[in-house]
């Protein structure tokens, strides 16, 4: 193993060193255009052309080394060899961001004083040239003393030279002189003046941002049309989706129905129709949504609008105690609680982070969109409200909104108490925007449809069956109810007593125990239930949405779904909690004020409805 060598990637955040990272190991890593994407060390292996192994290392983006946030720290960690159980890398690979070059020369001068072999990346070269910038890789070098190499992380370019100087750079270890020791002051004058000799030329090329930040920032048009956006989103989740749905549930209930009448009458039928393909095929035909919802915000990820919206809500954010540096780790939220979670690490302030770790579970993740859209499908007319607006899409579009505006209760409230503390400005900088490169969004997307598959095979389906099993046994006599009579009907029964007063059926309770594995076993679980509820003859073929649609109040839907805006329904995010909060105590608190106000708001939804004669 000593002939490996360790390379680490620094530089500021959004320099492109995963991109970088991404094209010299093969690896896919997580890049957007937004600062803050990678908050931990992830290392991958390639061979060098001259046959040495080189183990490459992913870093968070940094400032500065003295930062506080906990990414940062790793970062400085790493580079300077303290990372426990870590030794120190060999050869620092420090990426600069040309069309950003004095910004990212004061950091530079920071890794540069280290005296490691140090080679320079000068990414982005292409929309340096874009706009309208000219460098000269050589004054650069020559200024640095260390080797540059220029580089487009996203096409390739330059990554075969940046892999030879690597290897050049590995004979001169500890050959490097030791720098002057420099104060931040000095760090940026040193910058200035290096930034000056190396950009020899500029034009007006970058107007064209210029321009869109006018409108997309603008203080009243901003808000107005990242809302529309939002909207705009749901709307086609559904409108668009359900061609594909439709024929994915119709699929499904094809399928079933064929095992059905193929196999002979066994207890693996009855698991392979109730359970695989009414349960599991349940959750599966949400995937067409999971793809259009994502499409979206990877081309906002991409192309830089992202970090534009995070500006915009900076205020609104403010206005509750969070600083705009909690809208990126609440944004990825709504993909996931979890990298939400652990997005907080570049958050500084301990009580900010806290704050934010405590509500991202209150962002709508795609978990819930199986079970909002079942029940939006069952309950809730493909109307069109007027303006081609459609009722479903709406409905969808408050259930997210009723989470945001739950989540800023929350924040409020916690930090006048138990976080209570200041907030912070904003100090995210803003990316140039980028045309999104289809290569890319069609890999995230593919990534982001086989975890949602990978789920259902795996978590969805281990669930679903131990609810089967318990469900389809003992079995019931002719003339009894087989839900009626078996280990899991009896178990909801007692669990009914709680969440009667609140609207909920039977069958809600039995399906909201194995969803604390996974919302979406929500979803499987229900279908299940009623597959071998009805299993005697008829109702099977139908989907799950229109047998609910007959089986359920719509108050008692409704409910259900206030339930899920709030439910910490996800053994996985309390588990990313008590890492990321070093304890039970903060992830306790959270399971328990969750399902407090899941209680409350589904039990005022329903007797609501009620009163209304709903
Ligand atoms: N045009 C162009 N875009 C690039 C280049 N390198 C990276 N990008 C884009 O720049 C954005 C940031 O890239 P990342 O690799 O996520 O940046 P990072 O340095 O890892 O950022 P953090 O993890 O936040 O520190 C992404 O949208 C990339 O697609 C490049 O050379 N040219
Ligand atoms: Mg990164």
């Amino acid at each position: 193993m000593s002939d490996t060598i360790r390379v680490a990637l620094l530089g500021n955040p959004n320099a492109g060193k995963s991109a970088l990272f991404n094209k010299l190991t093969g690896a896919r890593q997580k890049i957007a255009n937004y600062p803050g994407v990678t908050v931990e060390r992830v290392a991958g292996i390639l061979t060098l052309p001259d046959g040495t192994q080189m183990e490459a290392i992913d870093l968070p983006g940094a400032y500065a080394f003295d930062a506080s946030s906990p990414d940062e720290d790793v970062t400085r960690k790493v580079a300077q060899g303290e990372f426990p159980g870590e030794a120190e890398p060999d050869i620092l690979v420090l990426v600069l961001d040309a069309g950003n070059l004095e910004q990212h020369l004061v950091f530079a001068q920071e890794v540069l004083a280290l005296g490691k072999p140090t080679i320079v990346a000068l990414n982005m070269v292409d929309m340096a040239e874009r706009d309208g910038l000219k460098l000269d890789a050589t004054v650069l070098s020559q200024a640095l003393g260390v080797p540059v190499v220029e580089t487009v992380a996203v096409r390739r370019r330059g990554i075969d030279q940046l892999k030879a100087a690597i290897a050049e750079a590995r004979g001169q270890v500890g050959t490097l002189a030791d720098r002057p020791k420099m104060d931040a002051t000095e760090r940026r004058l040193e910058a200035r003046t290096i930034a000056k000799a190396t950009v020899f030329q500029t034009s007006r090329a970058r107007r064209i941002g210029d321009r869109l930040d006018n409108v997309l920032l603008n203080p009243w048009i901003g808000p107005l049309i990242l809302l529309v956006l939002l909207f705009v989103i749901f709307q086609a989740v559904f409108a668009w989706a359900a061609p594909l749905s439709d024929a994915l549930d119709a699929g499904a209930g094809a399928l079933g129905a064929w095992v059905k009448a193929e196999m002979p009458e066994s207890i693996l039928r009855d698991f392979l129709t109730e359970g695989v393909i009414a349960g599991v095929g349940s959750v599966v035909v949400f995937l067409p949504q999971i793809i259009i919802l994502f499409l979206f915000i990877l081309i906002m990820e991409a192309t830089g609008y992202m970090a534009r919206a995070a500006f915009l809500m900076d205020r609104l954010m403010a206005g509750v105690g969070l600083s705009g540096r909690s809208f990126i780790p609440l944004l990825s939220s709504f993909a996931c609680a979890i990298p939400g979670i652990m997005a907080t690490r570049s958050i500084a302030d301990p009580k900010d982070r806290l704050t934010t770790i405590l509500i991202a579970p209150l962002m709508t993740c795609s978990a819930r969109l199986p079970v909002y859209g079942v029940l939006i499908a069952a309950f809730i007319p493909a109307r069109d409200v007027g303006m081609g607006i459609g009722l479903q899409g709406l409905v969808m579009f408050c259930l997210y909104l009723a989470g945001i505006v739950a989540a800023l209760v929350v924040a409020l409230v916690l930090r006048g108490t138990l976080t209570r503390g200041e907030a912070t400005g904003f100090i995210m900088e803003l990316p140039r925007y980028q045309l999104p490169s289809i290569a890319d969004i069609a890999i995230g997307l593919w990534q982001r449809a086989w975890v949602f598959l990978r789920r259902a095979g795996t978590i969805i389906f281990s669930a679903t069956v131990i609810l089967w099993v318990l469900l389809s046994f003992p079995q019931a006599e002719p003339g009894e109810s087989q839900v009626d009579v078996s280990i899991a009907g009896q178990i909801a029964d007692g669990l009914n007593v709680v969440l009667e007063p609140i609207g909920f059926n039977r069958e809600i309770s039995l399906a909201l125990v194995p969803a604390m594995a996974a919302r979406e076993v929500a979803v499987s679980a229900l279908a299940t239930t009623y597959a071998i509820d009805a299993s005697d003859e008829e109702a099977e073929a139908e989907g799950l949405a229109s047998t609910l649609s007959t089986r359920w109040s719509l108050p008692t839907a409704l409910a259900f779904l206030a339930w899920f805006v709030f439910a910490p329904q996800c053994l996985s995010t309390i588990a990313v909690a008590r890492r990321e909060t070093n304890g039970w105590k903060w992830p306790a608190f959270m399971v328990g004020y969750l399902f407090a106000l899941a209680y409350i708001f589904a039990g005022i939804t329903y007797w609501s409805a009620v009163t209304l004669g709903l």
